[in-house]
């Protein structure tokens, strides 16, 4: 088992607000719970070509989580932060909570992206990334997070921001099915059909046989089973 290794202590880590000691505790935490997209949230979401923010009910389940919020203006994505410490070992999973609901206007949904410092400097990712909150979800919104570093434990602390919120527009479509399909320039060429790196040209140790389903792809039965009986 590794030494215990803080989010914000990434070996070659520039210390950033997202991931130092202590960055967690944000003045933000403060706010009422109609202040998420007012005066008194850190910055105002922005309004993409003028539009003005989508309005999102949000309930906090946890009375002290400050709600999520966009740390620039301009940012996709809004801050979702982890009401529980968790400290992962290398390779561990964690179904972190995050001390929120919604509920999306029809025609939306969120996705919980990974942020990029803590995969840079800590080898965290998200297990489903991105996971897909559909409009009806009402339940808290969970991320599951995976430390990826082969050799060191991190840690999280209670409201370190783990992940970031989108929230876009989705289509929902009538699936109209036909015999043929219409042509195009790609047709069926697809993983890695353009060339581009040594893996997918065939030219490195690596044959990609796992993305192709072949025998280094992993124990897709035991999956299929999981997945089929619901756990
Ligand atoms: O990272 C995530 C992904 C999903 N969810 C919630 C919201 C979403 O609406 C619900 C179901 O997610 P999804 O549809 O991805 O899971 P599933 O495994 O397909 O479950 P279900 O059978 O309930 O649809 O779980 C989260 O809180 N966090």
């Amino acid at each position: 088992m590794s030494a215990e290794r803080p989010a914000s202590a990434g070996s070659t880590a520039a210390p950033v607000d997202a991931v130092r000691p202590g960055g967690h505790a944000d003045p933000a935490g403060t706010v009422g719970p109609l202040d998420a997209a007012g005066p008194g949230s850190p910055v105002a979401p922005a309004s993409p070509g003028g539009r003005p923010p989508l309005d999102v009910l949000i309930r906090r389940l946890d009375p002290e989580v400050p709600l999520p919020s966009y740390a620039q203006p301009g940012d996709a994505g809004a801050d979702l932060r982890t009401t529980e410490a968790c400290q992962l070992e290398p390779g561990e999973r964690a179904v972190l909570p995050t001390g929120v609901s919604v509920a999306l206007p029809e025609g939306y949904a969120a996705f919980v992206h990974p942020r990029s410092g803590l995969a840079a400097r800590c080898g965290v990712a998200l297990v489903n990334a991105p996971g897909t909150v559909d409009a009806g979800y009402r339940g808290e919104i969970k991320v599951i997070v995976v430390n990826l570093d082969p050799r060191e434990a991190v840690r999280f602390e209670r409201f370190d921001r783990i992940a970031q919120l989108v929230v876009q527009q989705v289509e929902r479509v009538r699936f109209q099915e036909v015999a043929e399909l219409p042509g195009s320039a790609r047709a069926e060429g697809g993983f890695g059909s353009t060339g581009g790196h040594a893996a997918v040209d065939g030219t490195s140790g690596t044959s990609g046989q796992a993305a192709m389903g072949g025998r280094a792809g992993g124990n897709r039965y035991a999956s299929v089973v999981s997945d089929r009986e619901g756990q």
